[in-house]
């Protein structure tokens, strides 16, 4: 069998997004007057993208997540997010099943929650940028996952045929049910849940586990 597709959710499952996302959204918050938050509360806050963190700081800090505050909280938080990115940490041994996967001939993508602008600035800060076929944001398309219009798109940017999606979070699992794609969970990301309780195919705990769990995969 030729080599599948690989598309990976980027928070929590190739990067530790949320030293960077806990200190923006803190300067957000203090600049506006609000108290800051704890880092275990904002990764809680994060994997459906910028609309549903908003909302959630909002909350959090006795504000109306509907009510004027929201735009300005959006766009502060959006213009910090491209630039403070040094809180964005690879995982341990990304790189190298990432260099075996693409030896292995597979095509890999991003399919991420986080918008594109920020994305890529935190692909290029730990030194992924150019290792992706096909990079969609939660800006890209209409929708954004557990919609699996998302993860279609990037498939078919990629090729189509055999693929697998790889996630940390259970709007990942969900996203994966939707699509009726495979899926390979990080466990060591930002999951609530059991890891028995999450709809998966196989999961793993270190990148060195990956390339091995690409290659036997049973289809
Ligand atoms: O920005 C988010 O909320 C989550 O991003 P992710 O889809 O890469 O986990
Ligand atoms: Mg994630």
């Amino acid at each position: 069998m030729s080599a599948p597709c690989v598309i990976f959710d980027l928070d929590g499952t190739l990067i530790d997004s949320v030293p960077a996302i806990h200190a923006v959204s803190n300067a957000v918050l203090t600049d506006m007057g609000f108290e800051a938050l704890s880092l275990p509360m904002i990764r809680s806050f994060v994997g459906k993208g910028v609309p549903n963190l908003v909302r959630q700081l909002l909350i959090t800090s006795n504000e109306d997540p509907d009510g004027p505050l929201f735009p300005r909280v959006e766009s502060a938080l959006i213009a910090r997010y491209e630039t403070d990115v040094d809180g964005n940490i690879l995982y341990p041994g990304v790189l190298e099943a990432l260099d075996q996967l693409a030896d292995r001939g597979c095509k890999m993508a991003i399919c991420t929650n986080k918008p594109y602008a920020p994305a890529e600035a935190a692909l290029r800060h730990v030194g992924l940028w150019d290792r992706f076929d096909v990079v969609l944001g939660g800006d890209s398309r209409p929708t954004r996952k557990p919609d699996p219009e998302m993860l279609h798109h990037c498939h078919v940017l990629l090729g189509g045929g055999a693929m697998l999606y790889v996630g940390d979070s259970e709007v990942d699992a969900e996203t994966a049910v939707n699509a009726e794609a495979k899926f390979v969970l990080y466990t060591e990301g930002y999951r609530q849940t059991p890891v028995h309780e999450m709809p998966h195919h196989v999961a793993f705990s270190d990148f060195k586990m990956l390339p091995a769990i690409v290659e036997h995969f049973e289809w």
